[in-house]
C-alpha cells in the first residue's frame, strides 16, 4: 500500500522554480529519504506534504485522500501528520512531559499511560520527563521532538533534518532510534537530509533531488550501486569516473580492461569505480593489476584512503581499504578492480 503519492508538482517563488514537477510514491512504514543539496527544493516539499504552502499544481495524496490538488487544500491540522523539525523546537518553559503530551486530549494528559508509552517508543528514561528541554542532550532532545511528533498516533512523520545540530557518533545512534521507534508506530518516516550516510543508512528507499526535480528513487544499494547519472554516483558517496572504450562488456581505461554491467553503452565513454573496488596488490607481475605510486593516506581508524598515481601517465585515484593495509606513500604498487564497472555515455558526465 502507498502510504503518500505525489504527482507533478510544481511550486515557484517568484523567479525561483523551487518544485519542477515531482513524482513520488511512499510505500506505507519504513523511510524514505529526500536528499540533495543545499537550495535543491527539499524543504518545499516537505511544507507542502505538511500543508504549510499549497503547490502551484500538481497532486498529493495520503492513501486514497487527496489533500492538496485542483481545489483541495486540506490544512496541516487535519492532515494527522507528525512534524519533526531541524532542531526539535522544543518549548523551553516546558517540561519533557508536558512537550511530549502538548498535542493530546486532557484526558489522555493527564493519565501518563500514553506518555509512558512514548518515553519508551524513543528508549528516553521514565526520569527525564520531570526535565526541562535545556536540562537534556541534543540527541535527547530530538528523540522528545519525536515522541511529540508520534504521540496523535500520525500514520506520517515528516523529519527535516532532524539530526544535523547532532555531533556524527550521537547522529548514527539517534538516527537508528528514530527508525526503531517509527518502526515500533507503524508510521513511515520522509526524512529530508542532505547527508548521503544518513540518508543509505537509514532510509529504505532514496529520492534524490537535484533543482527541484527527482533524478533518481530507489533502494539505498540501487542508488549507491547503479546511480542514474554521474551526479547522482558523486553525491551518493566517493566516485572516480575515468574516460574509457567499451566494447561488449569490457571497458579499458587507466585501471586496465574492466568487466561492466550488461547493457553498456559503447565506444568511448566514462566508466564509475568507487574506492572500494580498487584492490592494492604488491609491486610484482605476477600479481596482475596496472602499476600504480602510493601518496597520501588518510586513516580513520577502521578504513583509510590512499592516493594513487596510476603508472605511466599518473592518472590520480583514490582506493579506500581496511586502515592496517595502507601503502606507505612513495610505495609503488598493482591495482586491481573488484567487481562490474557502470558506465555513463560520454555527454552524462
Ligand atoms: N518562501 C520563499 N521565498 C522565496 N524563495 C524561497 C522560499 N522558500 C524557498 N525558496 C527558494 O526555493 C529554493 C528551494 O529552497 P528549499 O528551502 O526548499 O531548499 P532545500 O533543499 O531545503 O535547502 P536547504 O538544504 O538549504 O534547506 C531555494 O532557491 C530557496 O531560496
Amino acid at each position: 500500500m502507498t502510504a503518500l503519492t505525489i504527482r507533478g508538482l510544481t511550486k515557484r517563488f517568484g523567479a525561483v522554480q523551487a518544485l519542477a514537477g515531482i513524482d513520488l510514491d511512499v510505500p506505507e512504514q519504513g523511510i524514505t529519504a529526500i536528499l540533495g543539496p543545499s537550495g535543491c527544493g527539499k524543504t518545499t516539499l516537505l511544507r507542502l506534504i505538511a500543508g504549510f504552502a499549497s503547490p502551484d499544481a500538481g497532486t498529493i495524496a495520503f492513501g486514497a485522500s487527496v489533500v492538496a490538488g485542483p481545489g483541495t487544500a486540506v490544512p496541516p491540522q487535519k492532515r494527522h501528520i507528525g512534524y519533526v523539525p531541524q532542531e526539535g523546537a522544543l518549548f523551553p518553559h516546558l517540561s519533557v512531559a508536558d512537550n511530549i503530551t502538548f498535542g493530546l486530549p486532557r484526558a489522555m494528559r493527564r493519565s501518563g499511560h500514553r506518555l509512558a508509552e512514548l518515553l519508551d517508543l524513543v528508549e528516553l528514561d521514565h526520569a527525564t520527563a520531570r526535565r526541562h528541554p535545556h536540562e537534556l542532550s541534543g540527541g535527547q532532545q530530538q528523540r522528545v521532538a519525536l515522541a511529540r511528533a508520534l504521540a496523535p498516533r500520525p500514520s506520517i512523520v515528516l523529519l527535516d533534518e532532524p539530526f544535523s545540530s547532532l555531533d556524527a557518533s550521537l547522529r548514527l545512534s539517534t538516527g537508528q532510534a528514530v527508525a526503531q521507534a517509527l518502526d515500533a508506530a507503524g508510521a513511515t518516516g520522509i526524512l529530508v537530509t542532505h547527508d548521503q550516510d544518513e540518508a543509505l543508512s537509514l532510509a529504505h528507499q532514496v529520492a534524490v533531488m537535484r533543482e527541484g526535480r527527482l533524478v533518481q528513487v530507489g533502494a539505498p544499494g540501487t542508488v549507491y550501486g547503479t546511480p542514474a547519472d554521474p551526479d547522482v554516483a558523486r553525491f551518493v558517496g566517493a566516485a572516480i569516473l575515468l574516460p574509457a572504450v567499451v566494447d561488449g562488456e569490457r571497458a579499458t581505461c587507466a585501471l586496465g580492461t574492466l568487466a561492466t554491467r550488461p547493457g553498456a553503452v559503447q565506444g568511448r565513454a566514462h566508466v564509475l569505480i568507487r574506492p572500494e573496488q580498487i584492490g592494492i596488490l604488491p609491486d610484482d607481475a605476477s600479481s596482475g593489476g596496472v602499476p600504480a605510486v602510493a601518496g597520501a593516506v588518510s586513516y580513520f581508524g577502521h578504513d583509510a584512503t590512499v592516493e594513487l598515481a596510476v603508472q605511466p601517465d599518473r592518472t590520480r585515484v583514490t582506493a579506500r581499504v581496511m586502515g592496517t593495509r595502507a601503502p606507505d606513500p612513495g610505495t609503488t604498487v598493482r591495482l586491481s578492480v573488484s567487481g562490474p564497472v557502470i558506465v555513463f555515455p560520454v555527454d552524462g558526465s
